[in-house]
C-alpha cells in the first residue's frame, strides 16, 4: 500500500470516499493503527489530557510535541502524519515557521493549527515555505478558555456565516486540509461541499470527507471529559485491532457518527 499523502485524500474526496483519522502518541499504537488501514494520525496536543492528566491542552509544550511526533513516526508505514502546534507556539507568524520546523524534523507531514481570520498570514508562509498546513476551526480547545468551556461552535446565524468565511479564506491561503470540531452538522455539510480541500469531522456530523477522535475515547478508557460525539469500539469488539477495524468500517459505511454523536 502506498503512502497517503494530502493528494491521496483529496482523491479520495473527489471519489466520495471516506477517510478515517485517529489521534497517537507513541510507535506501538501507531503502528497498529497504520496497519488497519487509518489513513491520517494526529500527535494531538489533546496529549495534554489524555497522556498527562491535565484539565485542558493549554500546557503542553513544543518539544513534547515533537518527542511524541519522533515516537509515533517510528510505528508508521503508509499513514499520514499530522502534528498539532501547541498552545502560543504559533502566535506570530515566525514563531509558526520555528515551531512547524520543530515537527517537520520530528518525522510529521504536516502540522495543524486552530484558527480563522488571524492565521491567514500563517498559512500561507509556512504553506510557501514547504510545511503543509491543515486548519482547525470551530470548537479550537486552546481557545477554551476564550469560549467559556467546551461548546458547540456556529449554532447562531451570525457564527455560522463566519466559520464558513473562515473555512473558504483558509483554504485560499493555502490550507490543504480543515478540521472542523463541535459544530452542527448542517454547517459542517455546507462547508464541506464548499471546499475543494478535504474536510474533517469531528462533532460535525456524519458528511464531512473525513473522521477523527481521540484514541482513548474509541478504546473506552478517557476519564474526565468523555465527549458524547465519541464512540467507545472496544466495548462491541474486546479487542483493539477488532475495534478500530470497526471504527474505519462505520465511517466508510457512513454508520459512524449516529445521530446520538451529531449536534444540530
Ligand atoms: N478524550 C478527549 N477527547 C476529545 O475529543 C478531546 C480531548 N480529549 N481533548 C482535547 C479536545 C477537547 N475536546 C472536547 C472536550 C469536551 C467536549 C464536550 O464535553 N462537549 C460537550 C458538548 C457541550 C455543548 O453541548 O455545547 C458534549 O456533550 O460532548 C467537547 C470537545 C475534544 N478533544
Ligand atoms: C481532537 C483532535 C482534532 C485534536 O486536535 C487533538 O487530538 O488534539
Ligand atoms: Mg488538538
Amino acid at each position: 500500500m502506498s503512502k497517503i499523502t494530502t493528494a491521496t485524500l483529496r482523491k479520495f474526496k473527489q471519489e466520495g470516499r471516506k477517510f478515517t483519522a485517529l489521534t497517537a502518541y507513541d510507535a506501538s499504537f501507531a503502528a497498529a493503527f497504520d496497519s488497519e488501514g487509518v489513513d491520517v494520525l494526529l500527535v494531538g496536543d489533546s496529549l495534554g489530557m489524555v497522556l498527562q492528566g491535565h484539565d485542558d491542552t493549554l500546557p503542553v509544550s513544543v518539544e513534547e510535541m515533537a518527542y511524541h511526533t519522533r515516537c509515533v513516526r517510528r510505528g508508521i508505514s503508509r499513514s499520514l502524519l499530522m502534528a498539532d502546534l501547541p498552545f502560543m507556539s504559533y502566535a506570530t507568524p515566525e514563531q509558526a515557521m520555528t515551531n512547524a520546523t520543530k515537527l517537520m524534523q520530528a518525522g510529521a507531514n504536516m502540522v495543524k493549527i486552530e484558527g480563522g481570520q488571524w492565521l491567514l498570514e500563517t498559512v500561507s508562509m509556512l504553506t510557501e515555505r514547504g510545511i503543509p498546513v491543515c486548519a482547525h476551526i470551530g470548537l479550537t480547545p486552546q481557545s477554551v478558555h476564550v469560549f467559556g468551556g467546551f461548546k458547540v461552535q456556529g449554532r447562531d446565524a451570525d457564527n455560522a456565516q463566519r466559520i464558513l468565511d473562515e473555512a473558504k479564506a483558509l483554504e485560499a491561503a493555502g490550507a490543504q486540509l480543515l478540521v472542523l470540531e463541535c459544530i452542527p452538522a448542517a454547517l459542517a455539510k455546507q462547508i464541506t461541499e464548499a471546499l475543494q480541500i478535504p474536510v474533517i469531522g469531528i462533532g460535525a456530523g456524519k458528511d464531512t470527507d473525513g473522521q477523527i477522535l481521540v484514541m482513548h475515547d474509541v478504546l473506552g478508557i478517557s476519564s474526565g471529559y468523555i465527549p458524547r460525539f465519541s464512540k467507545n469500539y472496544l466495548k462491541q469488539t474486546g479487542e483493539i485491532r477488532e475495534a478500530v477495524k470497526a471504527y474505519i468500517d462505520e465511517v466508510q459505511q457512513g454508520q459512524f457518527p449516529a445521530e446520538e454523536h451529531t449536534f444540530n
